[in-house]
Protein backbone atom coordinates (compact mmCIF):
# COMPACT_ATOMS: atom_id res chain seq x y z
CA UNK A 1 0.00 0.00 0.00
CA UNK A 2 2.51 2.16 0.87
CA UNK A 3 5.17 1.54 -1.95
CA UNK A 4 1.93 2.58 -4.07
CA UNK A 5 1.23 5.90 -3.04
CA UNK A 6 4.88 6.53 -2.83
CA UNK A 7 4.97 5.67 -6.61
CA UNK A 8 1.55 7.91 -7.41
CA UNK A 9 3.35 10.88 -5.58
CA UNK A 10 6.36 10.62 -7.40
CA UNK A 11 4.87 10.20 -10.56
CA UNK A 12 2.73 13.32 -9.82
CA UNK A 13 5.45 15.24 -9.03
CA UNK A 14 7.32 14.53 -12.29
CA UNK A 15 4.41 15.21 -13.99
CA UNK A 16 3.76 18.64 -12.47
CA UNK A 17 7.86 19.32 -12.55
CA UNK A 18 7.41 18.40 -16.74
CA UNK A 19 4.15 20.57 -17.44
CA UNK A 20 6.03 23.60 -15.48
CA UNK A 21 8.77 22.87 -17.72
CA UNK A 22 7.25 23.02 -20.76
CA UNK A 23 4.52 25.62 -19.93
CA UNK A 24 7.93 28.18 -18.90
CA UNK A 25 9.67 27.53 -22.39
CA UNK A 26 6.67 27.85 -24.50
CA UNK A 27 5.35 31.43 -22.39
CA UNK A 28 9.44 32.30 -21.36
CA UNK A 29 10.70 30.94 -24.57
CA UNK A 30 13.82 29.64 -22.42
CA UNK A 31 17.02 28.40 -23.74
CA UNK A 32 18.95 24.97 -24.50
CA UNK A 33 20.68 25.04 -21.05
CA UNK A 34 17.69 25.52 -18.48
CA UNK A 35 16.64 21.77 -20.58
CA UNK A 36 19.93 20.92 -19.01
CA UNK A 37 19.40 21.77 -15.69
CA UNK A 38 15.84 20.71 -15.97
CA UNK A 39 16.70 17.67 -16.84
CA UNK A 40 19.25 16.35 -14.12
CA UNK A 41 16.64 17.42 -11.86
CA UNK A 42 14.04 15.07 -12.68
CA UNK A 43 16.69 13.01 -13.06
CA UNK A 44 18.04 13.35 -9.55
CA UNK A 45 13.90 13.86 -8.17
CA UNK A 46 13.30 10.58 -10.07
CA UNK A 47 16.98 9.00 -8.28
CA UNK A 48 15.56 10.06 -5.21
CA UNK A 49 11.97 8.23 -5.29
CA UNK A 50 13.57 5.34 -7.01
CA UNK A 51 15.56 4.94 -3.33
CA UNK A 52 12.58 5.84 -1.22
CA UNK A 53 10.61 3.13 -3.10
CA UNK A 54 13.28 0.59 -3.12
CA UNK A 55 13.97 1.22 1.15
CA UNK A 56 10.34 0.97 1.60
CA UNK A 57 9.78 -2.17 -0.24
CA UNK A 58 12.78 -3.85 1.51
CA UNK A 59 11.57 -2.48 4.64
CA UNK A 60 8.41 -3.68 3.86
CA UNK A 61 9.79 -7.44 3.22
CA UNK A 62 11.88 -7.48 5.98
CA UNK A 63 9.25 -6.96 8.79
CA UNK A 64 6.74 -9.22 7.19
CA UNK A 65 9.60 -12.31 6.99
CA UNK A 66 10.78 -11.13 10.59
CA UNK A 67 6.79 -11.57 11.24
CA UNK A 68 7.17 -15.16 9.46
CA UNK A 69 9.93 -16.12 11.33
CA UNK A 70 8.78 -15.93 14.55
CA UNK A 71 5.87 -17.52 13.97
CA UNK A 72 7.46 -20.74 12.94
CA UNK A 73 10.10 -19.86 15.58
CA UNK A 74 7.02 -20.18 18.47
CA UNK A 75 5.40 -22.90 16.94
CA UNK A 76 8.56 -25.22 16.67
CA UNK A 77 8.72 -24.09 20.34
CA UNK A 78 5.70 -25.64 21.15
CA UNK A 79 6.60 -28.65 19.28
CA UNK A 80 9.99 -28.93 21.16
CA UNK A 81 8.95 -28.43 24.32
CA UNK A 82 5.81 -30.82 23.13
CA UNK A 83 7.96 -33.57 22.06
CA UNK A 84 10.09 -33.28 25.10
CA UNK A 85 7.15 -33.72 27.37
CA UNK A 86 6.58 -36.80 25.79
CA UNK A 87 9.79 -38.05 25.50
CA UNK A 88 9.88 -37.64 28.92
CA UNK A 89 13.21 -35.38 28.54
CA UNK A 90 14.04 -33.28 31.14
CA UNK A 91 14.35 -29.37 30.54
CA UNK A 92 17.41 -27.61 31.67
CA UNK A 93 15.46 -24.63 33.83
CA UNK A 94 17.50 -21.73 34.80
CA UNK A 95 18.44 -20.55 37.98
CA UNK A 96 16.67 -18.38 37.96
CA UNK A 97 13.47 -19.67 36.72
CA UNK A 98 13.78 -21.87 40.00
CA UNK A 99 14.14 -19.15 42.29
CA UNK A 100 10.86 -17.11 41.46
CA UNK A 101 9.19 -20.91 41.19
CA UNK A 102 10.32 -21.69 44.78
CA UNK A 103 10.16 -17.58 46.19
CA UNK A 104 13.83 -17.58 46.94
CA UNK A 105 14.32 -21.06 48.07
CA UNK A 106 12.09 -20.56 51.13
CA UNK A 107 9.69 -23.50 51.61
CA UNK A 108 11.94 -26.28 53.19
CA UNK A 109 9.85 -29.95 52.91
CA UNK A 110 12.25 -32.05 53.26
CA UNK A 111 16.64 -32.31 54.38
CA UNK A 112 18.33 -35.59 52.88
CA UNK A 113 22.07 -36.20 52.93
CA UNK A 114 23.09 -34.49 49.89
CA UNK A 115 20.51 -31.31 50.04
CA UNK A 116 17.72 -29.70 51.01
CA UNK A 117 14.50 -30.17 48.77
CA UNK A 118 11.77 -27.04 48.34
CA UNK A 119 8.61 -26.70 47.09
CA UNK A 120 7.79 -24.56 44.16
CA UNK A 121 5.69 -23.08 41.23
CA UNK A 122 6.59 -22.98 37.58
CA UNK A 123 4.98 -20.43 35.61
CA UNK A 124 2.86 -22.56 34.26
CA UNK A 125 0.94 -23.51 37.70
CA UNK A 126 3.02 -27.49 37.78
CA UNK A 127 3.96 -27.78 41.61
CA UNK A 128 7.58 -29.44 41.77
CA UNK A 129 10.11 -30.44 44.48
CA UNK A 130 12.77 -28.62 43.64
CA UNK A 131 16.24 -30.96 44.77
CA UNK A 132 19.36 -28.54 45.96
CA UNK A 133 22.66 -31.29 45.76
CA UNK A 134 25.01 -28.58 47.58
CA UNK A 135 29.12 -28.84 46.88
CA UNK A 136 30.77 -28.48 44.12
CA UNK A 137 32.84 -31.61 44.93
CA UNK A 138 33.48 -34.61 42.81
CA UNK A 139 31.04 -36.52 45.65
CA UNK A 140 27.78 -33.50 44.71
CA UNK A 141 29.13 -34.53 40.90
CA UNK A 142 28.24 -37.68 41.28
CA UNK A 143 25.19 -37.74 42.79
CA UNK A 144 23.85 -35.60 40.59
CA UNK A 145 25.33 -36.96 37.68
CA UNK A 146 23.62 -40.98 38.57
CA UNK A 147 20.11 -39.38 39.94
CA UNK A 148 19.98 -37.40 36.33
CA UNK A 149 21.32 -39.91 33.95
CA UNK A 150 19.40 -42.81 36.18
CA UNK A 151 15.70 -41.46 36.30
CA UNK A 152 15.50 -39.55 32.95
CA UNK A 153 16.23 -42.98 31.18
CA UNK A 154 13.20 -44.57 33.16
CA UNK A 155 9.60 -44.25 33.32
CA UNK A 156 7.03 -46.12 35.37
CA UNK A 157 4.05 -44.77 37.21
CA UNK A 158 5.77 -45.87 40.45
CA UNK A 159 9.17 -44.08 39.87
CA UNK A 160 9.23 -40.15 41.25
CA UNK A 161 8.63 -37.68 37.78
CA UNK A 162 11.60 -35.73 36.92
CA UNK A 163 10.85 -32.43 35.06
CA UNK A 164 14.23 -31.01 34.86
CA UNK A 165 17.94 -29.63 36.35
CA UNK A 166 19.53 -27.07 36.43
CA UNK A 167 23.28 -26.22 37.13
CA UNK A 168 24.24 -22.71 38.77
CA UNK A 169 27.75 -22.59 38.55
CA UNK A 170 27.60 -19.52 40.14
CA UNK A 171 26.26 -21.00 43.67
CA UNK A 172 28.28 -23.56 43.14
CA UNK A 173 24.84 -25.70 43.28
CA UNK A 174 22.96 -28.61 41.07
CA UNK A 175 19.13 -28.41 41.37
CA UNK A 176 16.77 -31.35 40.16
CA UNK A 177 13.19 -31.35 39.61
CA UNK A 178 10.53 -33.35 40.40
CA UNK A 179 7.26 -33.08 40.26
CA UNK A 180 5.20 -32.85 43.40
CA UNK A 181 4.20 -35.27 45.11
CA UNK A 182 1.07 -34.18 47.35
CA UNK A 183 1.45 -36.45 50.68
CA UNK A 184 5.65 -36.59 51.47
CA UNK A 185 7.56 -39.66 52.33
CA UNK A 186 6.31 -42.86 54.05
CA UNK A 187 7.88 -42.38 57.07
CA UNK A 188 5.65 -40.15 57.80
CA UNK A 189 2.58 -42.24 57.37
CA UNK A 190 4.11 -45.64 59.08
CA UNK A 191 6.04 -44.20 61.64
CA UNK A 192 4.22 -42.23 65.13
CA UNK A 193 4.84 -39.12 65.09
CA UNK A 194 7.99 -37.80 66.85
CA UNK A 195 8.09 -33.67 66.44
CA UNK A 196 5.24 -31.61 67.41
CA UNK A 197 5.66 -29.82 63.72
CA UNK A 198 5.87 -33.35 61.93
CA UNK A 199 3.09 -33.94 59.03
CA UNK A 200 1.94 -37.38 59.79
CA UNK A 201 -0.75 -39.89 59.31
CA UNK A 202 -1.25 -43.78 59.71
CA UNK A 203 -1.80 -45.37 57.06
CA UNK A 204 -3.98 -47.99 56.92
CA UNK A 205 -3.42 -51.51 56.54
CA UNK A 206 -5.18 -52.20 52.95
CA UNK A 207 -3.29 -48.92 51.67
CA UNK A 208 0.18 -50.49 53.64
CA UNK A 209 -0.50 -53.67 51.27
CA UNK A 210 -0.96 -51.42 48.07
CA UNK A 211 2.39 -49.27 48.86
CA UNK A 212 4.43 -52.45 49.20
CA UNK A 213 3.07 -53.82 46.13
CA UNK A 214 3.89 -50.80 44.45
CA UNK A 215 6.94 -50.12 45.91
CA UNK A 216 7.53 -53.81 44.57
CA UNK A 217 6.50 -53.26 40.87
CA UNK A 218 8.59 -50.27 40.66
CA UNK A 219 12.14 -51.95 41.62
CA UNK A 220 10.94 -54.83 39.68
CA UNK A 221 10.71 -52.89 36.46
CA UNK A 222 14.38 -50.96 37.14
CA UNK A 223 15.75 -54.68 37.23
CA UNK A 224 14.05 -56.40 34.70
CA UNK A 225 12.59 -54.28 32.08
CA UNK A 226 14.82 -51.27 31.65
CA UNK A 227 17.80 -51.80 29.22
CA UNK A 228 20.43 -51.98 31.71
CA UNK A 229 19.33 -52.45 35.55
CA UNK A 230 19.31 -49.94 37.59
CA UNK A 231 20.27 -50.66 41.30
CA UNK A 232 18.57 -47.90 43.61
CA UNK A 233 21.30 -48.65 46.00
CA UNK A 234 19.17 -46.60 49.12
CA UNK A 235 15.14 -48.35 49.01
CA UNK A 236 14.06 -46.96 52.69
CA UNK A 237 10.97 -45.21 53.68
CA UNK A 238 12.38 -41.93 52.78
CA UNK A 239 12.47 -42.42 49.50
CA UNK A 240 9.06 -44.08 48.74
CA UNK A 241 6.87 -40.88 47.81
CA UNK A 242 3.18 -40.87 48.10
CA UNK A 243 0.95 -38.96 45.98
CA UNK A 244 -2.94 -37.37 46.76
CA UNK A 245 -4.31 -41.34 46.36
CA UNK A 246 -1.43 -42.74 48.47
CA UNK A 247 -0.07 -44.31 45.91
CA UNK A 248 3.58 -44.98 46.16
CA UNK A 249 6.74 -43.11 44.02
CA UNK A 250 9.93 -44.84 44.75
CA UNK A 251 12.19 -41.24 44.84
CA UNK A 252 15.66 -40.57 45.27
CA UNK A 253 18.55 -42.20 42.88
CA UNK A 254 21.40 -40.16 43.68
CA UNK A 255 23.26 -43.63 45.23
CA UNK A 256 21.92 -45.79 42.13
CA UNK A 257 24.09 -47.60 39.45
CA UNK A 258 23.59 -49.01 36.38
CA UNK A 259 24.50 -52.60 35.78
CA UNK A 260 24.66 -54.21 32.33
CA UNK A 261 22.18 -57.44 31.47
CA UNK A 262 25.36 -59.40 31.06
CA UNK A 263 26.73 -58.81 34.30
CA UNK A 264 26.01 -60.63 37.78
CA UNK A 265 27.45 -58.02 39.97
CA UNK A 266 29.05 -54.79 39.81
CA UNK A 267 32.01 -54.05 41.79
CA UNK A 268 31.96 -51.24 44.28
CA UNK A 269 34.65 -49.14 46.18
CA UNK A 270 32.70 -47.61 48.74
CA UNK A 271 29.61 -48.15 50.71
CA UNK A 272 26.61 -46.26 49.12
CA UNK A 273 23.07 -46.69 51.34
CA UNK A 274 21.60 -45.94 54.74
CA UNK A 275 22.57 -47.77 57.99
CA UNK A 276 19.31 -50.45 58.93
CA UNK A 277 18.71 -50.69 54.82
CA UNK A 278 22.49 -52.08 53.85
CA UNK A 279 22.54 -55.92 52.60
CA UNK A 280 25.34 -57.90 54.38
CA UNK A 281 27.44 -58.01 51.02
CA UNK A 282 28.14 -55.06 51.03
CA UNK A 283 31.52 -55.57 53.37
CA UNK A 284 30.94 -59.80 53.26
CA UNK A 285 31.23 -60.41 49.35
CA UNK A 286 33.12 -58.93 46.30
CA UNK A 287 30.49 -56.56 44.06
CA UNK A 288 26.57 -55.99 44.79
CA UNK A 289 23.49 -56.70 42.68
CA UNK A 290 20.07 -56.19 42.47
CA UNK A 291 19.67 -57.96 45.31
CA UNK A 292 20.85 -55.21 47.91
CA UNK A 293 17.59 -53.30 46.77
CA UNK A 294 15.82 -56.86 47.60
CA UNK A 295 17.22 -56.83 50.97
CA UNK A 296 16.28 -53.15 51.81
CA UNK A 297 12.95 -53.65 50.44
CA UNK A 298 12.77 -56.21 52.92
CA UNK A 299 13.86 -53.98 55.89
CA UNK A 300 10.95 -51.12 54.60
CA UNK A 301 8.38 -54.32 54.97
CA UNK A 302 8.67 -55.50 58.29
CA UNK A 303 8.62 -51.21 59.20
CA UNK A 304 5.25 -51.14 57.37
CA UNK A 305 3.89 -54.39 58.99
CA UNK A 306 5.04 -53.13 62.77
CA UNK A 307 4.87 -48.94 62.25
CA UNK A 308 8.52 -49.25 64.07
CA UNK A 309 11.95 -49.09 62.68
CA UNK A 310 13.97 -52.39 62.08
CA UNK A 311 16.85 -51.25 64.09
CA UNK A 312 16.45 -49.43 67.51
CA UNK A 313 19.19 -48.62 69.91
CA UNK A 314 18.66 -49.58 73.52
CA UNK A 315 22.01 -48.89 75.34
CA UNK A 316 23.51 -45.40 73.99
CA UNK A 317 25.91 -45.25 77.00
CA UNK A 318 29.17 -43.54 76.58
CA UNK A 319 31.31 -46.63 77.36
CA UNK A 320 29.31 -49.64 76.64
CA UNK A 321 29.23 -51.17 72.88
CA UNK A 322 25.65 -49.83 71.54
CA UNK A 323 22.96 -52.89 71.90
CA UNK A 324 20.60 -52.91 69.19
CA UNK A 325 17.10 -54.27 69.05
CA UNK A 326 16.48 -55.71 65.69
CA UNK A 327 12.96 -56.33 64.70
CA UNK A 328 12.74 -58.75 62.92
CA UNK A 329 14.13 -61.24 64.90
CA UNK A 330 11.37 -60.30 67.00
CA UNK A 331 9.17 -61.29 64.34
CA UNK A 332 11.07 -64.59 63.94
CA UNK A 333 9.96 -65.69 67.47
CA UNK A 334 6.92 -64.49 67.47
CA UNK A 335 5.89 -66.29 64.46
CA UNK A 336 7.12 -69.38 66.04
CA UNK A 337 4.99 -68.90 69.21
CA UNK A 338 1.87 -68.22 66.51
CA UNK A 339 1.41 -64.80 67.83
CA UNK A 340 1.66 -62.82 64.89
CA UNK A 341 -0.66 -60.23 65.48
CA UNK A 342 1.58 -59.25 68.38
CA UNK A 343 4.12 -57.49 65.89
CA UNK A 344 1.66 -55.48 63.78
CA UNK A 345 1.60 -51.65 64.56
CA UNK A 346 -0.33 -50.83 67.40
CA UNK A 347 -2.59 -48.31 66.17
CA UNK A 348 -3.87 -50.57 63.50
CA UNK A 349 -5.03 -53.23 66.10
CA UNK A 350 -8.18 -51.06 66.78
CA UNK A 351 -11.65 -52.91 65.89
CA UNK A 352 -12.70 -52.87 62.29
CA UNK A 353 -9.36 -51.45 60.93
CA UNK A 354 -9.25 -54.71 58.38
CA UNK A 355 -5.72 -56.71 59.09
CA UNK A 356 -6.28 -59.76 58.07
CA UNK A 357 -4.19 -62.56 59.28
CA UNK A 358 -3.56 -64.39 55.95
CA UNK A 359 -2.66 -61.44 54.27
CA UNK A 360 0.14 -60.41 57.27
CA UNK A 361 1.60 -63.93 56.92
CA UNK A 362 2.39 -63.18 53.25
CA UNK A 363 3.55 -60.24 54.18
CA UNK A 364 5.76 -61.52 56.82
CA UNK A 365 6.78 -63.99 54.85
CA UNK A 366 7.91 -62.17 51.78
CA UNK A 367 9.92 -59.69 54.27
CA UNK A 368 12.07 -63.09 55.67
CA UNK A 369 12.86 -64.05 52.28
CA UNK A 370 14.22 -60.59 51.32
CA UNK A 371 15.93 -59.99 54.18
CA UNK A 372 18.16 -63.72 53.76
CA UNK A 373 21.92 -63.59 54.47
CA UNK A 374 22.96 -64.59 50.87
CA UNK A 375 21.72 -62.79 48.24
CA UNK A 376 21.04 -65.31 45.65
CA UNK A 377 18.50 -66.99 48.77
CA UNK A 378 16.17 -64.00 48.28
CA UNK A 379 13.77 -63.88 45.85
CA UNK A 380 14.05 -61.14 42.64
CA UNK A 381 11.72 -58.42 42.99
CA UNK A 382 9.42 -59.55 40.17
CA UNK A 383 8.90 -63.00 42.35
CA UNK A 384 8.16 -60.55 45.07
CA UNK A 385 5.44 -59.02 43.19
CA UNK A 386 3.49 -62.65 42.17
CA UNK A 387 4.22 -63.83 45.65
CA UNK A 388 2.67 -60.16 46.91
CA UNK A 389 -0.36 -60.13 43.82
CA UNK A 390 -1.17 -64.10 45.71
CA UNK A 391 0.10 -65.41 42.11
CA UNK A 392 2.91 -67.38 44.17
CA UNK A 393 3.40 -69.63 47.44
CA UNK A 394 4.46 -67.84 49.75
CA UNK A 395 7.02 -70.71 51.57
CA UNK A 396 8.21 -70.88 55.03
CA UNK A 397 11.67 -68.92 54.79
CA UNK A 398 15.08 -70.76 55.85
CA UNK A 399 16.64 -69.68 59.37
CA UNK A 400 18.89 -66.71 58.15
CA UNK A 401 21.32 -65.38 60.34
CA UNK A 402 20.34 -62.08 60.40
CA UNK A 403 23.48 -60.03 60.15
CA UNK A 404 22.98 -56.25 61.05
CA UNK A 405 25.39 -53.76 58.48
CA UNK A 406 26.17 -51.20 60.64
CA UNK A 407 28.31 -47.69 60.16
CA UNK A 408 28.85 -47.03 63.75
CA UNK A 409 29.73 -43.77 64.22
CA UNK A 410 30.22 -40.86 66.59
CA UNK A 411 27.08 -39.32 65.33
CA UNK A 412 23.81 -39.84 67.93
CA UNK A 413 20.68 -41.01 66.82
CA UNK A 414 17.67 -39.45 66.29
CA UNK A 415 14.50 -41.12 68.36
CA UNK A 416 13.79 -42.89 65.02
CA UNK A 417 16.83 -44.93 64.70
CA UNK A 418 18.21 -42.24 62.27
CA UNK A 419 21.82 -40.76 62.66
CA UNK A 420 22.08 -37.23 61.01
CA UNK A 421 24.91 -38.17 58.71
CA UNK A 422 23.16 -41.25 57.72
CA UNK A 423 24.99 -41.59 54.72
CA UNK A 424 28.41 -41.97 55.83
CA UNK A 425 31.24 -44.10 54.05
CA UNK A 426 33.32 -46.33 56.72
CA UNK A 427 37.16 -45.60 56.71
CA UNK A 428 38.87 -48.93 57.45
CA UNK A 429 36.06 -50.70 57.92
CA UNK A 430 36.40 -54.08 60.00
CA UNK A 431 34.27 -56.93 61.08
CA UNK A 432 32.91 -57.51 64.62
CA UNK A 433 31.30 -60.89 65.22
CA UNK A 434 29.54 -59.48 68.17
CA UNK A 435 28.34 -61.86 70.62
CA UNK A 436 24.76 -62.15 71.26
CA UNK A 437 24.34 -60.55 73.96
CA UNK A 438 22.50 -60.06 77.06
CA UNK A 439 19.45 -58.37 75.30
CA UNK A 440 17.25 -61.13 73.56
CA UNK A 441 17.25 -58.74 70.61
CA UNK A 442 20.78 -57.07 70.19
CA UNK A 443 22.65 -57.87 66.81
CA UNK A 444 24.37 -60.72 66.60
CA UNK A 445 26.74 -59.08 63.78
CA UNK A 446 27.85 -55.93 63.50
CA UNK A 447 30.09 -54.21 60.65
CA UNK A 448 31.67 -51.30 62.45
CA UNK A 449 33.43 -48.52 60.94
CA UNK A 450 36.74 -46.87 62.34
CA UNK A 451 35.35 -43.53 63.24
N1 LIG B 1 8.93 -34.97 44.66
C1 LIG B 1 8.75 -34.73 45.95
N2 LIG B 1 7.57 -34.32 46.43
C2 LIG B 1 7.38 -34.10 47.74
N3 LIG B 1 8.33 -34.24 48.69
C3 LIG B 1 9.54 -34.64 48.29
C4 LIG B 1 9.83 -34.90 46.91
N4 LIG B 1 11.13 -35.28 46.82
C5 LIG B 1 11.61 -35.27 48.07
N5 LIG B 1 10.69 -34.88 48.96
C6 LIG B 1 10.87 -34.75 50.43
O1 LIG B 1 12.23 -34.42 50.69
C7 LIG B 1 12.86 -35.45 51.50
C8 LIG B 1 14.31 -35.59 51.11
O2 LIG B 1 14.37 -35.93 49.73
P1 LIG B 1 15.49 -36.90 49.16
O3 LIG B 1 15.46 -38.18 49.94
O4 LIG B 1 15.32 -37.06 47.70
O5 LIG B 1 16.79 -36.07 49.47
P2 LIG B 1 18.27 -36.61 49.62
O6 LIG B 1 19.10 -35.42 49.92
O7 LIG B 1 18.65 -37.39 48.41
O8 LIG B 1 18.13 -37.56 50.87
P3 LIG B 1 18.75 -38.97 51.20
O9 LIG B 1 19.75 -38.69 52.25
O10 LIG B 1 17.60 -39.77 51.67
O11 LIG B 1 19.31 -39.53 49.96
C9 LIG B 1 12.00 -36.69 51.25
O12 LIG B 1 12.09 -37.60 52.32
C10 LIG B 1 10.60 -36.09 51.09
O13 LIG B 1 10.02 -35.87 52.37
Amino acid sequence: MEDKRAILISISIILLLLTSIVIARLSLKLSKTFYLICGAAVAAILSVAAIFVIRTRYHSRRRQLEHQLSFQGRELRIDYSFLRKVAGVPTKFRHRELEEATDGFRAVIGRGGSGSVYKGILSDGTAVAVKRIDGGDERGEKAFKAEVAAIASVQHVNLARLLGYCIASREGARFIVYEFVFNGSLDNWIFPKIRANQRSGCLSWNLRCRVALDVAKALSYLHQDCRSCVLHLDVKPENILLDGDHRALVSDFGLSKLKGRDESRVEMTTIRGTRGYLAPEWLLENGISEKCDVYSYGMVLMEMIGGRRCITVLDKGHHSKKKFQFFPRIVVEKLKEGKLMEIVDDRLLVEGSGVDERELRRMVGVALWCIQEKPRTRPTMAEVVEMLEGRRLVQEAPHTQMLVVDLLSDDEDDDDGRTDNHRRQPRGATVDHGNPSSSDYSMAFSVMSGR
